[in-house]
């Protein structure tokens, strides 16, 4: 590994287009290498990336970027398109603070058409440039590339359905690899299973022209190009799919790892003068055994052994906690229920799809559905929760609102990857749930410190409550806990002296760092008092007066500013007595860029430093 005789030389796709069959084997070979090489160090998405090696590869051969545009979907497999689009050089700073983002970036380079990194967006996307193209009588190609797990997402059928009825050649590529995180779930993934087996797709050229020759407007011109001299699509059958309904061509199924097959379909693509869907069957993780093995597993990875393929660290975090939570409730009670939108590994959930199969619903990508789905659980008795991650609940703000809160439907969320996530950066921070939540009435939101805070949380969600209740918590484990702090009160907890003039406010793990603080502001003879809230909506009254006793406070919140707990706690403030002064230190109407969570809060001043640093210059401000 560490040569890479052809790819250090690729500096954009032309440089692809020159090499031979024998070279561009063994470019695809050299790009695994990196990727695996890569990924390894710095962690990343890695089965989805090997996956589509050789379909990256044709893809770049076959269309003429930048001025054709490809719109990844998710993003998360578009590694090889940054390797072979001028990226090599910074490749391995991918992920890391100042690094070249893991997704697609339109500031990043010229190539990357769409700001990617959550599902389903490819398609309404990329119609939206190929219809800003056409208005602007610009010929150029524009496709979509979109996962199986992908198009389980509503947002792509919305996109087929507005998109199918374009006059104009418009191309989706169908990564079929029949997998999503964990195996891809649903009718629609059913419905592939057949395209790709059935005994009438036979790969016969003669089949296929006969077809051709019956289907109006597109079939002509593609019988005539696959008669053409050159023509080697002896692999390509046309069928009539789901797909056509939608006003597709469809072609397929291709092999992804053929490039000659890949591109022979692009160029085929391309003469059809109406949307088409080229389906490409590809293997999760191809070319390196562990994660052909356990594509799940090397799906989003940290770092790892690239021999024994082992993570080089793991410990117990919070979605582990949770899931064994779900279990330990579900064992005796029959109502509850578990709803996850293709993220049962990473919610925590696997274990409960085992024990509790009929209770346990994988409803695809789905965030929207999943919530209102809940909701009719839920009207009907059932004790539904749905484990879903910050940044992805962002899609379901209507359902929370309309379908949950305003009827008054008992819906349980668990909010997994609440405040900052890290390297996967801007697009998949969880500052934002607590503002969104926040605006919606009968709704109870906790945020817990700990494990312990967490389950009682839970448990009172589910059968305290009687409305739409979230709780939510951090991804990876507990952090400091100090010996001398007892369990987790469910509505707040005061840690210090209760006298003192100094109040900080918190909640959630910014309680660790708080602790922290706290230790080191007393060695410099500041004493400060920590008011460490667990229900931060409604907050407690009791917790407002208790903070208006003091002349100094803080409220450090891991979260989005506006609209945040930060600013209501002020407002209730106001109500109160307080004639003290009040600091927000929150994050102030930006996104998070991608860097490790401590290098995240040590630069929104949101860890132990930044509350001592922020807490002194007040002080000393004011004096
Ligand atoms: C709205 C949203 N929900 C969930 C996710 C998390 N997620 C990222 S990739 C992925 C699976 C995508 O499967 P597929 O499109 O088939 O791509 P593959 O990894 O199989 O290549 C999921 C669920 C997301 N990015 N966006
Ligand atoms: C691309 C995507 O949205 C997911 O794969 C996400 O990156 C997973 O994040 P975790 O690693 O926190 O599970
Ligand atoms: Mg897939």
């Amino acid at each position: 590994m560490g040569e890479y005789e052809l790819l250090s030389k690729i500096k954009s796709p032309h440089d692809v287009k020159k090499l031979n069959g024998e070279q561009l084997e063994n470019l695809c070979t050299e790009i695994r290498e990196k990727l695996v090489e890569t990924v390894s160090v710095n962690g990343g998405h890695l089965s989805p990336n090997l996956g589509v090696v050789e379909l990256t590869v044709a893809l770049e051969r076959s269309f003429n970027l930048p001025k054709d545009s490809i719109v990844w979907d998710v993003g998360h497999q578009a590694y090889t398109h940054k390797l072979l689009t001028g990226r090599y050089e910074q490749f391995d700073t991918i992920r890391k603070k100042g690094g070249i983002s893991g997704f697609p970036k339109r500031a990043e380079s010229k190539y990357d058409d769409f700001n990617t990194g959550h599902s389903s967006t490819s398609i309404s996307a990329a119609y939206g440039i190929a219809r800003a193209k056409h208005l602007m009588g610009d010929q150029s190609y524009t496709v979509a590339v979109i996962g199986d797990g992908s198009f389980t997402g509503g947002l792509a059928f919305e996109g087929m359905n507005n998109s199918g009825r374009f006059n104009k050649n418009f191309i989706v590529v169908l990564n079929d690899n029949k997998m999503s995180i964990s195996p891809n779930v649903g009718a629609l993934s059913r419905y592939l299973t057949t395209v790709r087996i059935q005994p009438w797709y036979m790969r016969v050229k003669k089949i296929t022209e006969k077809i051709l020759s019956h289907i109006p407007l597109v079939g002509k011109p593609l019988k005539r190009f696959l008669q053409g001299g050159k023509s080697k699509l002896k692999n390509l059958v046309y069928k009539n799919t789901l797909f056509d309904c939608f006003g597709f061509t469809y072609l397929g199924p291709i092999d992804g790892h053929n490039i000659d097959e890949l591109e022979n379909a692009f160029e085929c693509a391309k003469k059809v003068n109406s949307p088409v869907l080229v389906h490409v069957v590809t293997k999760k993780g191809k070319g390196y055994q562990p994660a052909e093995d356990n594509p799940g597993g090397f799906h989003g990875i940290g770092q790892f052994d690239i021999d024994s393929g082992e993570p080089l660290s793991s410990h117990r975090g919070f979605s582990a906690e949770f899931g064994k939570t779900m279990c330990e409730l579900a064992e005796d009670d029959k109502k509850i229920c578990a709803i996850t939108a293709a993220m049962s590994g990473g919610t925590g959930l696997t274990e409960f799809s085992k024990l509790y199969k009929e209770r346990f619903f994988d409803v695809g990508i789905a965030e929207e559905h999943a919530v209102t789905f809940g909701c009719g659980l839920a009207a009907k008795g059932m004790r539904p929760v749905f484990a879903v991650y910050s940044t992805f609940l962002q899609r379901a703000y209507d359902q929370l609102l309309h379908d949950a809160a305003l009827g008054k439907l008992h819906l349980v969320i668990g909010v997994d990857r609440s405040g900052i996530v890290g390297d996967d950066g801007e697009t998949h921070q969880g500052v934002f749930d607590v503002s969104i939540l926040n605006t919606i009435p009968n709704t109870t939101i906790f945020s817990p410190a700990y494990f312990d805070g967490m389950r009682k949380s839970l448990s009172t969600a589910i059968y305290i409550c009687d409305s739409l209740a979230v709780v939510r918590y951090p991804r990876g484990g507990e952090l400091y806990r100090p010996d001398d702090f007892g369990e987790e009160n469910l509505s707040y907890d005061v840690y210090g002296n209760p006298n003192c003039k100094n109040l900080l406010i918190t909640y959630g793990r910014l309680f660790s760092y708080a602790c922290k603080a706290k230790e080191t502001l007393a060695k410099q003879g500041i004493e400060i008092c920590i008011l460490k809230l667990c229900r931060i909506k409604p907050i407690d009254e009791n917790a407002v007066d208790f903070a208006a006793a003091f002349e100094n406070v803080w409220f450090f919140e891991e979260g989005i500013k506006n609209g945040g707990i930060a600013r209501n706690f002020s407002d209730l403030l106001c109500c109160t007595s307080f004639c003290g002064d009040y600091h927000i230190k929150a994050i102030n109407d930006k996104f998070v860029k991608q860097m490790s969570v401590s290098e995240a809060l040590h630069e929104l001043k949101l860890d132990n430093d930044g509350m001592v640093n922020t807490i002194t210059k007040n002080l000393k401000e004011k004096n």
